[in-house]
């Protein structure tokens, strides 16, 4: 159990020339130190990222992908996997004390290749079991818009919708930020390529997406985010890490569907027939490819929407959705992290006490879900006494 300093003043980078400006950490991953570092100890400041690769002795600015912490006034890292860093944050609130860095994991080595350039990734740590995003496809017209509006009317302060940006025009009905981000094909290509896009896909001759920030909007604000995407952008969030359910939404009937898509006049003749096209596809991949853990018709709406409610286990009385909020972990500026096996241990002395009382936290990483781009879930806190031989509050 190997323990490690905390808010270090790590001369690393003095070593190699640089001026380090305060608090840091490092973490050494084969070739590449990452040094996670802000700027001093008294006022709140960005944690930046850098990377000194031994190899060729050159410091690298990566890009660096994901909502990153706030401005913090300081932190503590450990290596986990030797793929991602935790990093403890001090004086943070309870559900933002916790953050991963992701440096070398499946999806920063899958966005190296795309960006070209070394890649590094935020994802929050959420405690306990979080509810996963629900993500809603089918055939344009058959209804998911409907069924998404229905579940956040009656439950208002469970859903909130991830919205998507698109290059296709506004509907008379639609503002922008609400319904999409509507924007313009050379600025999306350009978010795209710099990695903020979850997901995204040509559909019907458009380009949609679901920007990482969309689904961490949602999150921050304590709901379960849904998303209503097509078929193809189902498949990408499905080989990412965000873990979320996939629900197909199937017509009773290609002529139902073209009544629908007629009846909300939304479309000229030439695009109705596009989507009309582009839904026998749909429906045959949603009905096949594996990528759905549910298939709903959507015949009769009131009959849908229940089988919806029923799914997602909201066909009882309405849930209060008030799950305990998690206890913060209030880190004095004297302490150690350590880590053994799937847990890590924080020691926090309080000298200034007569009894030298010491104040343990455990954090099991054992069962940690998800990652970057999203949330990592699943992460167990513990006080525990170190006074007597028992465990433990949990604090999540
Ligand atoms: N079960 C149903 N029976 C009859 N009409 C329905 C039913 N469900 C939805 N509709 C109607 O069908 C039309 C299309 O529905 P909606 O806009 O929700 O589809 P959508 O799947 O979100 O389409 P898109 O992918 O193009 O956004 C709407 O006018 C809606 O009122
Ligand atoms: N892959 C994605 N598909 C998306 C996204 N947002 C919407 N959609 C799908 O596009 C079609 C058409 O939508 P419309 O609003 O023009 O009728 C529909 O099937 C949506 O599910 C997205 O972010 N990514």
């Amino acid at each position: 159990m190997g323990e490690a300093p905390a808010f270090c003043f790590d001369n690393l980078r003095n070593g190699f020339g640089f001026k380090s400006k305060g608090f840091e950490t490092s973490a050494d991953v084969g070739d590449k130190t990452f040094v996670i570092g802000g700027e001093n100890n008294d006022s709140t400041s960005d944690i930046g990222v850098q990377i000194y690769d031994k190899s060729t002795g050159k410091w690298v600015i990566p890009t660096v992908l994901g909502t990153k912490p706030k401005p913090c006034k300081g932190h503590s890292a450990i290596l986990l996997n030797e793929d991602r860093i935790m990093i403890i944050i001090r004086g943070s609130t309870p559900d933002d004390c916790i953050w991963f860095l992701e440096v070398d994991t499946k999806y920063v080595k899958e966005q190296k290749k795309v960006l070209g350039t070394e890649v590094v990734a935020w994802s929050k740590g959420v405690r306990g079991d979080a509810d996963k995003p629900v993500v809603i496809s089918g055939p344009s017209g058959v209804g998911k818009g409907t069924l998404i509006n229905m579940l956040m009317k009656e439950f208002p302060s469970m859903f909130g919708f991830s919205i998507s940006h698109t290059t296709r025009a506004p509907r008379c009905n639609e503002n922008n930020g609400v319904h999409y981000h509507f924007t313009d094909r050379s600025v999306m290509e350009k978010d795209i390529k710099d990695g903020k896009f979850l997901e995204f896909a040509s559909v019907h001759g458009n380009l949609y997406g679901t920007s990482i920030e969309a689904v961490e909007a949602v999150a921050d604000s304590g709901k379960r985010c849904i998303l209503d995407i097509d078929v193809q952008g189902a498949r990408s969030v499905r080989a990412s890490s965000l873990d979320a359910i996939f629900i197909f939404i199937c017509p009773p009937s290609m002529t139902e569907l073209d009544e629908r898509l007629r009846a909300r006049e939304t479309e000229t003749e030439e695009q109705i027939l596009k989507r009309l096209r582009n839904a026998e596809a749909e429906i045959e991949q949603g009905k096949s490819s594996g990528i759905f853990d549910h298939i709903l018709y959507n015949d009769n709406l009131e009959e849908c929407y229940e089988n919806l409610k029923e799914f997602l286990g909201l066909d009882g009385s309405a849930p209060t959705n008030h799950k305990p909020s998690p206890k913060g972990i209030d880190l004095p500026l004297n302490h150690t992290v350590s880590k053994f096996d799937n847990q890590v241990l924080i020691n926090c002395e309080t000298p200034e006490l007569e009894t030298a009382s010491k104040n343990l936290i455990l954090l099991d990483v054992s069962s940690l879900q998800g990652g970057a781009p999203g949330r990592t879930r699943e992460l167990n806190v513990y006080s525990i006494d170190s006074f007597s031989d028992g465990l433990n509050e949990k604090l999540s």
